[in-house]
């Protein structure tokens, strides 16, 4: 067996990656940087610090009078994180000893001011952290204009949302129906040491699995029995399919536009569950590779294009579609627990643009459906310019256009713990919407 890799090293790769987020890229892009080896451990100490960036950066703000150079301030974030009450990862000392170790190694001048930052917090921590509790940034950790909006749009669960975020989400996954029951995979789960319970009746192939696990132990993930999918985002494929219960299910052959289908889950999703001529859109070429990797992990088959989904002219061969999903571009602001870094990439400018963009693919798709035709519009937002609202502008303009009810969706809130959910889900919101007769 491999031994641990010493901490210090982990503090410095992790400190690497945070400088990155700092120059605007995202965590994951940032931890491929990091040897495989390290990887783990990086990954574990780096999360940790962008869930406590808002306290880190106002006591780094506090404890130096000049703002630390990016990889400095990247093991201060790391390090002071596994020093805040409740980190018990780590003996103090130890990690302080280690974290001054890491900056010998990358900047030797800068290790003496890590020593004396470390040590100081130490010292003083009970005044330092009463001292910036009322920040908006580190009593919420979240950027204030993300506190503020959420506050406007959920007035009574913004706190619970915005804790919420802080949690680790949970390993949710869907068995792919076409190879086996999700009671047949439960066992063989069970068989292979991992616990794992259904999901919610909400998401009929949904299971979760507690304590979460590396994908490679999944039995029969590379042949394709199973994926990996949050148990909200597994409500499009059947919402799409079965209308929400108010429309007749698609029927085998019918046609489907995914009109932003990568990294691919749902159009997996959609493929196991229905015999469906299905064309997969994307705007990034790159990331339609993913699309038909999973295909072909899971053995299923789409045209696959990439295309702007607003420039319907360079790709629709002119046959209308019985039903289209929209999974637009949206601030992520659903599964920020998953990606914690994106609300400190995120400006607030972003929205508005975001709003417009999704606002455009509406208008240039709906007269792409049948009559009679279904459109299931999605974010992964908590947002309401990028769900209640945008829609209800766009039923404005669209009086063809009506909403249908979907059972269990109060507004558009999911994400908390809810009875219908065994684990919190991701906040999602979804309309789904009828393209009259005429
Ligand atoms: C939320 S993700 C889609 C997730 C995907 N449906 C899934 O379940 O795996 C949004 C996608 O929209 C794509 N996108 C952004 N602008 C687009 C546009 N104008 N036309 C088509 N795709 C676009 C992005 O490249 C991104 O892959």
């Amino acid at each position: 067996m491999n031994a641990a890799p010493p901490l210090h090293q982990l503090l410095l790769e992790a400190a690497r990656a945070l400088a990155a987020l700092r120059a605007g890229r995202s965590l994951t892009d940032a931890l491929d940087a990091c040897p495989e080896g390290l990887r783990a451990g990086t990954q574990a100490l780096a999360f940790a610090a962008v869930r406590a960036q808002g306290r880190c950066g106002a006591l780094i703000k506090t404890l130096m009078p000049r703002p630390p150079q990016p990889l400095t301030e990247g093991l201060l974030r790391a390090a002071l994180t596994q020093l805040l009450p409740g980190a018990t990862a780590y003996a103090p000392h130890t990690l302080v000893n280690q974290a001054v170790q890491a900056m010998k190694k990358a900047v030797p001048a800068q290790a003496a001011v890590v020593n004396a930052v470390l040590r100081r917090f130490q010292r003083e921590q009970e005044a330092l952290l009463s001292q910036i509790a009322q920040q908006p940034e580190a009593r919420w950790e979240h950027p204030a204009w993300w506190v503020a909006r959420l506050k406007k749009d959920w007035p009574t669960q913004w706190q619970d949302l915005l804790q919420a975020a802080q949690q680790p989400p949970p390993l949710a996954l869907r068995v792919n129906g076409r190879q086996g029951s999700p009671a047949d995979y439960l066992a063989r789960l069970q068989d292979a040491g991992l616990a794992a319970r259904p999901l919610g009746e909400r998401a009929a192939n949904g299971l979760v699995v507690e304590p979460p696990c590396p994908v490679q132990r999944l039995p029969g993930f590379g042949a394709g029995d199973v994926s990996v999918q949050d148990g909200a985002a597994q409500l499009a494929a059947p919402l799409l399919i079965h209308g929400a219960g108010h429309l007749p299910p698609l029927p085998a052959g019918a046609r489907v536009l995914d009109a932003c289908a990568a990294p691919g889950g749902k159009t997996a999703h959609l493929l196991e569950a229905a015999d469906l001529d299905l064309l997969a859109l994307d705007a990034a070429p790159e990331r339609l590779r993913k699309v038909e990797q999973t295909l072909g992990r899971l053995n299923l088959q789409a045209q696959v294009r990439a295309a702007d989904g607003r420039d319907v002219p360079a790709w629709w061969d002119g046959k209308p579609f019985d039903a289209i999903l929209l999974d637009a571009p949206c601030s992520a602001s659903g599964i920020n627990r998953r990606h914690p870094d994106v609300r400190w990439l995120r400006r607030e400018s972003d929205i508005a643009q975001l709003v417009r963009t999704q606002s455009e693919l509406l208008d240039a798709l709906w007269p792409l459906l049948k009559p009679g035709g279904r459109l299931l519009y999605a974010t992964c937002s908590l947002f309401a310019a990028e769900g209640r609202d945008q829609i209800a502008a766009f039923l404005q303009r669209q009086p063809q256009a009506r909403s249908l009810d979907i059972p269990g969706q109060t507004g558009h809130l999911l994400g908390l713990p809810e009875n219908a959910w065994a684990v919190p889900t991701d906040g999602f919101f979804y309309a789904l919407l009828l393209r009259g007769e005429s």
